[in-house]
């Protein structure tokens, strides 16, 4: 069989409305993928993950390092399955992912991505995006959570201030907490943090970092790095080259290795960060 059928074969199409699937009761957020091998349809000669197992609990912080291009992104879009593997899987709390409701299992993860959007409208829709029904006070909890509520009781017009294209112009790092604050309003088990590349000033950067790692308590968070001085916090980094995990471990035990991680948090330039 030609591989790009096999493909077709692995990847049913993912339909995010389905009311089919299992949504476990008391779910805590345990993950772990096995073996697992993906490939975009489009791409059929690039194996964009080979044979990655990793796993991770709830109240553990990974990393996910590596040059550009190397599946950091990929992962993260497996386990929020906006794709299926192409062969292994990814299980939560043991079940395959494959077999959970998609929109349930999609509840359970909280995102907050690089460049956070915000929609035409006011702070309070934005944050209620992330759940359906959620009241002034859950909204408000959240921003609190999310260090936001202070400076959003300084605008005159409160949670009610426009933002967006037509509102109140807002700093990035204010942006970033009310993006937190929508990623938490669910409560979620599981949180993606997809690092942001621009510069914040530093203290607004104290203030989204402080935001982040009060989220990150009591859930399973997976961070995709992008800075490499902030990664030395979590549990346990994941090294990724062209796909592979090249190694594992703490930032010391993988400086004292002298691999892949250490050449890049030493000489970054020096680290083809454009392989494919
Ligand atoms: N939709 C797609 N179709 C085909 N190939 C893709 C697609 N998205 C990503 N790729 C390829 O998959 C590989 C892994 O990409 P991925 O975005 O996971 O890397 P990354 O490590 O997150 O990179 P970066 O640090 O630049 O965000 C790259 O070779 C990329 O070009």
């Amino acid at each position: 069989m030609h591989l790009h059928e096999t493909v077709f074969l692995q990847k049913p199409r993912i339909d995010s409305r389905s009311e089919d699937g299992l949504r476990p009761e008391q779910f805590i957020g345990n993950i772990e993928f096995e073996g697992v091998d993906f490939i975009y349809e489009s791409r059929p000669e690039l194996k964009v993950l080979d044979q990655v197992s990793l796993k991770t609990e709830v109240g553990k912080t990974i990393a996910l390092v590596g040059p550009s291009g190397s599946g950091k992104s990929t992962i993260c879009h497996l386990l929020l399955r906006l794709y299926d593997c192409t062969a292994g899987r990814v299980t939560v709390d043991g079940h395959d992912i494959r077999d959970v409701n998609v929109k349930w299992l999609r509840q359970q993860i909280g995102v907050v991505s690089q460049e956070p959007v915000l929609f035409d409208g006011s702070i309070s829709d934005n944050i209620r995006l992330g759940r359906e029904g959620a009241t002034q006070a859950d909204i408000e909890e959240a921003a609190k959570m999310a260090n936001a509520h202070n400076f959003i009781r300084r605008f005159r017009e409160k949670y009610n201030t426009l933002v967006g294209q037509h509102g109140t112009q807002m700093s990035g790092g204010q942006k970033q907490r009310i993006a937190i604050a929508r990623a938490l309003i669910s409560n979620p088990r599981i949180l993606l943090l997809d690092e942001a590349t621009s510069a914040l000033d530093s203290e607004s950067e104290a203030v989204v970092r402080d935001a982040l790692e009060k989220a990150c308590k009591g859930r399973t968070t997976i961070v995709v790095a992008h800075r490499l001085s902030t990664v030395r916090k979590a549990d346990v980094i994941h090294c990724l080259s062209q796909g592979r995990l090249i190694e594992s471990g703490s930032h010391d035990e993988l400086m004292a290795r002298e691999g892949l991680y250490y050449n890049l948090v030493t000489n970054q330039t020096e680290v083809d960060l454009h392989p494919c």
